[in-house]
């Protein structure tokens, strides 16, 4: 199998992030702070980080690192960078082998871990080897306890080549039925994990690596007004009147199912629902490749065809944002071309 070394210490990295994450929620204080573009960051969303570039550090120290946060608000506070040190140095797996062998155990001191997360500031582009992270995806639905993922991307020369989406509030079950309803209890958290060429596969979040992933395709559909759309929960990020009228057009009766994050292309992968649909809601918002690289390979890998409003392909050269495509379309290969004449109509692109 190709890729094997960097898709074990993917699932890994993602895995051990997902506890301090799960951490986190569970503690009172999320630690959230603003971004310069008014999104929210946590505590969280810092620790994930420096847990999954300590790992691929380790492993692959030579390779890019394109990541969503940088260390600087940390460094302005002290007492922030403390709670965020606490929960890394205390966030291991208890495979204590894998823990040691495969991640390269802990971070040594705060000031290594402040550096690691700022080792994620790779300009991306078309050539060499870049993993994409986003530590979690979705704050605003881990914050208020719905979906978020823990996303790992490689590629390669542009190209993804491995993907790996820790969800830790979605059914592990690829059978329940997809639903806006949130929890974290018993029987959630799921990993869909994709290498290009050899499908695309889900396994409970807490198991060990060593154990296979179950295959997952997406759903054979040949009546779209059966189907269901998944969209974000933030009228901000997707047009979601436009979004309305495809759906009508299509004659889909069904209302979306609204979650954040990219636990849709996880939940659309493995047939628990059928079309992902992103509408541009702005000229200006250029979509970041960390919220895509995972889910458009696991996607694909199911069965599924990707591309933006105009028929693109996503193009993960093009550095940190997809500045060459706009809006996203995820749809089963087979109905990909029906959805995307009707998204044209209905956009008059
Ligand atoms: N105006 C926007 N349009 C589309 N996506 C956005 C916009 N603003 C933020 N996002 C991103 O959407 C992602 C969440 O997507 P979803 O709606 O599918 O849950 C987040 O990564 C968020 O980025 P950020 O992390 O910078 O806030
Ligand atoms: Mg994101
Ligand atoms: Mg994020
Ligand atoms: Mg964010």
């Amino acid at each position: 199998m190709s890729y094997a070394k960097e898709l074990l210490v993917a699932q890994l990295a993602v895995q051990r992030a997902a506890r301090l994450t799960k951490q986190v929620f569970a503690d009172s204080a999320k630690g959230t702070v603003s971004k310069s573009d008014a999104s929210p960051v946590t505590i969280g969303d810092f620790g994930a980080q420096a847990l999954i570039i300590a790992a691929l550090k380790k492993n692959f120290p030579d390779d890019e690192i394109v990541a969503e946060e940088e260390a600087a608000k940390l460094r302005e506070d002290d007492s922030l960078a403390e709670h965020v040190w606490n929960l890394v140095k205390g966030t291991r797996l208890d495979d204590e082998k894998a823990e040691k062998e495969v991640l390269g155990g802990s971070v040594q001191s705060k000031d290594e871990m402040l550096d690691l997360i700022d080792k994620g500031d790779s300009k991306g582009g078309r050539s060499g080897r870049i993993w994409a992270i986003d530590p979690i995806d979705g704050t605003k639905g881990f914050l208020r306890g719905g979906q978020y993922a823990v996303c790992l991307g490689l590629m390669v020369d542009g190209d993804v080549k491995v993907g790996v989406l820790g969800c830790p509030n979605l059914p592990v079950d690829d059978a329940a039925e997809l639903s806006a309803d949130i929890g974290n209890g018993e029987g959630r958290g799921v990993i869909f994990s994709a290498v290009q060429g050899e499908g695309a596969t889900s396994r409970p979040l807490t198991t060990g690596a060593l154990e296979e992933g179950k295959r997952i395709g997406m759903k054979k559909i040949t009546d779209l007004s059966a189907a269901s759309f998944c969209e974000s929960v933030e009228a901000g990020h997707s047009n979601q009147g436009d979004a309305a009228q495809i759906a009508q057009k299509l004659g889909i009766t069904r209302p979306s199912v609204r979650m954040d994050s990219q636990a849709k292309y996880g939940s659309i992968a493995r047939g628990a629902g059928d079309i992902y649909l992103r509408l541009p809601v702005s000229k200006t918002y250029q979509e970041k490749i960390w919220d895509h690289a995972a889910g458009d390979l696991i996607v694909r890998e199911a069965g599924g065809q990707v591309t933006d409003v105009l028929g693109r392909r996503l193009d993960f050269g093009h550095g940190r944002t997809l500045a060459e495509n706009k809006g996203v379309i995820a749809a089963p290969a087979a109905v990909h071309d029906q959805v995307l004449k009707v998204v044209q109509e209905v956009l008059s692109v």
